[in-house]
């Protein structure tokens, strides 16, 4: 069977699951683009076309916004205790159609099947501890600064929000900003990552079976990211933004969101730092280095991007590393027991290529794979290199691949002051054994999140977000609510 049959074939459990969409979702219809337009959804894999979307544009997007606004009302006056109804029932048809949306999202992404599985549940798990959330979305009483006064602040829904989204995790990403908009009493406009717009649409259907009213839902299927995002950033009735994806673009947003002074939340890109001192449980720091490298083949914004190893046990860490790189089964994502897919389009793969082609050219090398894959199209291998420097490209860029460049070093202040000299900072992590060193690094890092003997920190409970040029905001955990509302002071006089 040819690998582009073996993605229809996959796709027949979707269909029948019903969750293959291919319109845009607005005001709880599904439309196609005025113009008739679509564009082509690809498996990465095999470069097979699985469907063609809308191709909606600015006019539909304006739509889709008045749609929202329309709902926001309704929506906003239900109690939180309804709102976590509707979520909670949504969060039980997400878990109840696991397979298939797994199916789905590995098919339009590339991640291997156990990985999208995971992702599914995970995305499921923003849906229910917002559902849960909402019910405590407490306001305040102060005590007053005269007798005859009584202070309080409600929180109230800040109104139309707009999620820009990204194929890396296109659902989880979706659920863990749509969530807490929808328990906060806001109605959501998303626009989906052209290249994986499918998960998106299923996840719309499963809103709707859940009983979403019209309109708090929106989802925007575009090939054109500057046109709808243009119409999401300037209208006046979008009172929220937010965008997971490139500093580059994140950058560019809030520019635009300036003009009617929206408030953002940006979970943009990092150049996370994996610190193994000398004193570490190599084994452990092997096994979080492949778990926070090697997973979605690298393309993840937290994914170790600079491998700092110490003198004492860069050589005994490397070989080590390498021992377990050499084992990771590269193929198609659908097909089970592969643990790394291919990258998700041509342009992602140019960059891993010339990134590690440049670092092999100023004298790093390539201690395990460093070339495209034999399977060709946008697989690559999965990459360790070693004597890398911080002069290298690799050192101030992002990779999103399969590729651990490791960089040496020789005291703790060097590699505190290493990976802080970056303009990100996202997530970074270290292991050490010795607790007086592991609250001076965790202190002296400049990161969102830092992951102490740990490869993964990723979790529904805990904030999720960075500082300096990664990101505005913190989504997850109880602070996930407070972006999409407002404080509103109440100074009542008289009494
Ligand atoms: O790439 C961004 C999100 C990664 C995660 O939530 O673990």
């Amino acid at each position: 069977m040819s690998q582009g049959s073996k993605s229809e074939a996959a796709l027949a459990s979707v269909r029948a699951a019903g969750l293959l969409k291919d319109k845009a979702f607005v005001a709880g219809q599904w439309i196609a683009a005025d113009s008739g337009a679509t564009f082509p959804v690809h498996d990465p894999a095999s470069g097979a076309e699985l469907a063609r979307v809308a191709d909606l544009g600015a006019a539909e997007t304006d739509r889709a916004i008045a749609a929202a606004a329309a709902a926001w009302p309704a929506w906003r006056a239900l109690t939180a205790k309804e709102r976590a109804t509707r979520l909670k029932a949504w969060h039980a048809l997400i878990l109840a159609h696991q397979e298939p949306l797994a199916v789905l999202m590995s098919a339009e992404n590339g991640k291997p099947i156990a990985e999208a599985r995971g992702e599914i549940a995970y995305g499921a798990s923003f849906v229910e501890w917002f559902a849960e959330e909402a019910k405590r979305q407490y306001g305040e009483v102060i005590p007053a600064h005269g007798t005859d006064k009584r202070l309080l602040v409600l929180r109230q829904p800040i109104g139309v929000v707009a999620a820009i989204t990204p194929w890396n995790f296109p659902s989880a990403m979706i659920t863990r900003k749509v969530a807490p908009a929808l328990a906060a009493g806001c109605p959501v406009v998303i626009k989906p990552a052209e290249d994986t717009p499918l998960s998106a649409l299923a996840l719309a259907e499963l809103a709707l079976q859940a009983g979403l009213p019209a309109g708090v839902f929106n989802v925007v299927t575009s090939s054109d990211p500057r046109a709808v995002g243009g119409r999401l950033t300037e209208s006046p009735v979008v009172r929220k933004l937010s965008f997971t994806g490139s500093t580059e673009v994140g950058k560019i947003l809030m520019a635009q969101c300036a003009g009617t002074v929206k408030k953002v939340s940006l979970e943009l890109g990092g150049n996370a730092p994996f610190i193994v001192f000398d004193d570490a449980d190599l084994d452990a720091a092997v096994a979080g280095a492949i778990a926070s490298k090697y997973r979605n083949a690298g393309q993840t914004c937290v994914c170790a991007n600079r491998l700092l190893i110490q003198d004492g046990v860069y050589d005994a860490f490397a070989e080590k590393l390498a021992a377990h790189v050499r084992t990771i089964q590269v193929g198609p994502a659908l097909e089970g027991g592969f643990q790394q897919g291919p990258l998700i389009n041509a342009e992602g793969l140019a960059k891993v290529e010339a990134l590690v082609g440049d670092a092999l050219a100023h004298g790093a090398c390539a201690l395990v794979g460093g070339k495209r894959h034999a399977l060709g199209g946008t697989f690559f291998e999965p990459t360790i290199l070693t004597n890398v420097t911080d002069s290298m490209r690799i050192a101030r860029e992002e990779i999103f691949g399969p590729v651990a460049p490791l960089y040496r070093f020789s005291t703790e202040e060097e590699a505190v002051r290493l990976a802080n000299d970056t303009p990100f900072g996202l997530a970074a992590y270290f292991y050490s054994r010795d607790i007086g060193r592991v609250w001076r690094v965790a202190e002296g890092l400049e990161y969102g999140i830092v992951g102490i003997n740990e490869g993964i920190i990723s979790t529904e409970v805990a904030p999720f977000g960075g500082v300096k040029e990664s990101g505005i905001g913190r989504e997850g955990s109880r602070h996930g609510l407070d972006d999409f509302t407002e404080l509103k002071y109440l100074c009542m006089g008289g009494i």
